[in-house]
């Protein structure tokens, strides 16, 4: 057996999949074949779901009827609800509230326990949940700000409805399409950290709500999901500052920071949803007169790019998109699994099939022939 060391398991090739590829020194990415430009430009999230869990797009019948059987799985119990809010009253962090009711939802589904060789239970169970993340969020944001949580509606998108729960009105044309279009770029994304958690839970024959839970929980860190968060708070903080943009990163460099929403394992250039992410940013920022947030950004993009040869990757600019869209900063990294659970699930049911358990090992480089010593003697 080898005994090279592949610290953070970099280059490690431990499945093949047929749902996302990305090309690092081109910098492109594709789901199923179809490049994300396209998809983000002409398909809704509900379509990238179809193409995710399904294997093709859908023709309008099949999406109509997909789209009826998501909408009707939107509602949650009053369980779960009760939970929501005894977290939301106690302070929870957002991904945290998120992990632990996304982990009750088990308790509630209605399939129980099911057998991982039945690709059709789990996908159902897919749609349950992926369906229910988002009305689970938006209550937790309103009720910790004292509101009544809303009801999911049925006639709008799954974008569309989750604006809407949050914020109790519909969102405009461009803050729908926008959200849709951030909701598919965040769908897919090979092997990164968190779908690889939900794959090594899936590999035990665990269930899919445990796999889910296990990813959210992997997703939240600042070094994953969590750096969409942290790169807003890291230009507040330059605006806080009155110190120009570059130079407070240089400083923050110097002192051994690193600058979240910039570097990946994989992209060796600019990752391409950090494109289009940051034309929805541009775009925002002329819609409201305010070019501050983006400019900030594409200061610190090219001061990067010359001094270090690192590139923005996605949690980059989402960020000032979802901060003009007037999203709270710790909802950021909700929203990503919100999309990403489309993602896991499929990754969970493409892992149950043809499934070995995942068990990598460690180079021992502990103390050994140690003489035991009771306890009294020691
Ligand atoms: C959705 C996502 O998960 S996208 C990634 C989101 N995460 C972030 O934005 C957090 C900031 N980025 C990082 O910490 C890293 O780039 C990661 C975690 C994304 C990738 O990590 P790795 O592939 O292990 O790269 P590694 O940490 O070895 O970095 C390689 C070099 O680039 C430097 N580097 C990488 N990212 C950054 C950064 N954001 N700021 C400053 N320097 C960086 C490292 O210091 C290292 O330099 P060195 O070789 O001189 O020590
Ligand atoms: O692929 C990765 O390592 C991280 C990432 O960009 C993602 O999960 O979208």
């Amino acid at each position: 057996m080898a005994d090279d060391l592949k610290e953070g398991l970099e280059g490690v090739l431990v499945a093949e999949s047929s749902l996302s590829h990305i090309d690092g020194d081109e910098g492109t990415l594709i789901y199923r074949g179809y490049a994300i430009e396209d998809l983000a430009r002409e398909a809704s999230y509900e379509e990238v779901l179809y193409l995710l869990w399904e294997g093709e797009l859908p023709t309008r019948e099949e999406l109509d009827r997909f789209s009826e059987e998501m909408v009707a799985e939107r509602s949650i119990d009053d369980a779960i609800l009760d939970t929501v809010e005894a977290l939301a009253a106690a302070d929870a962090e957002p991904m945290a509230a998120l992990r632990t009711a996304v982990s009750q939802l088990s308790t509630t589904d209605p399939a129980g326990e099911t057998d991982p060789q039945d690709r059709q239970a789990t996908l159902e169970k897919s749609r349950r949940i992926t369906a229910k993340v988002p009305t689970i969020i938006a209550a937790f944001a309103r009720f910790r700000n004292g509101d009544d949580p809303i009801s999911p509606r049925k006639d709008l998108s799954h974008a569309e409805n989750f604006l809407y729960m949050l914020n109790g009105e519909e969102p405009d044309e461009t803050a729908a399409e926008t959200f849709d279009a951030a909701l598919v770029l965040h769908a897919d994304h090979g092997l990164n950290a968190s779908t690889f958690s939900a794959m090594v839970t899936a590999s035990t024959l665990s269930d899919v709500h445990s796999a889910v839970t296990s990813a959210i929980g992997t997703l939240k860190g600042s070094l994953h999901g969590g750096a969409n968060q942290n790169v807003m708070e890291m230009l507040l903080e330059v605006d806080e500052s009155d110190k120009d943009p570059v130079k407070w990163v240089r400083d923050a460099l110097d002192s051994g920071r690193r600058v979240a929403g910039f570097g990946h394992r994989v992209y060796e250039v600019k990752d391409p949803r950090a494109y289009i992410l940051g034309e929805f940013s541009e775009s925002l920022a002329e819609e409201a007169g305010d070019m501050k947030w983006y400019d900030y950004s594409v200061a610190i993009e090219e001061f990067m790019q010359e001094e270090k040869e690192i590139a923005p990757n996605v949690d980059f600019y989402s960020a000032t998109t979802y901060y003009q869209m007037g999203i709270p900063i710790d909802l950021y990294t909700p929203i990503f699994a919100l999309s990403r659970v489309g993602g896991w699930t499929a990754h969970v049911a493409e892992q149950y099939e043809g499934n070995r358990i995942m068990r990598p090992r460690a180079r021992y480089v502990g103390d050994e022939d140690q003489e035991f010593v009771p306890l009294d003697d020691r």
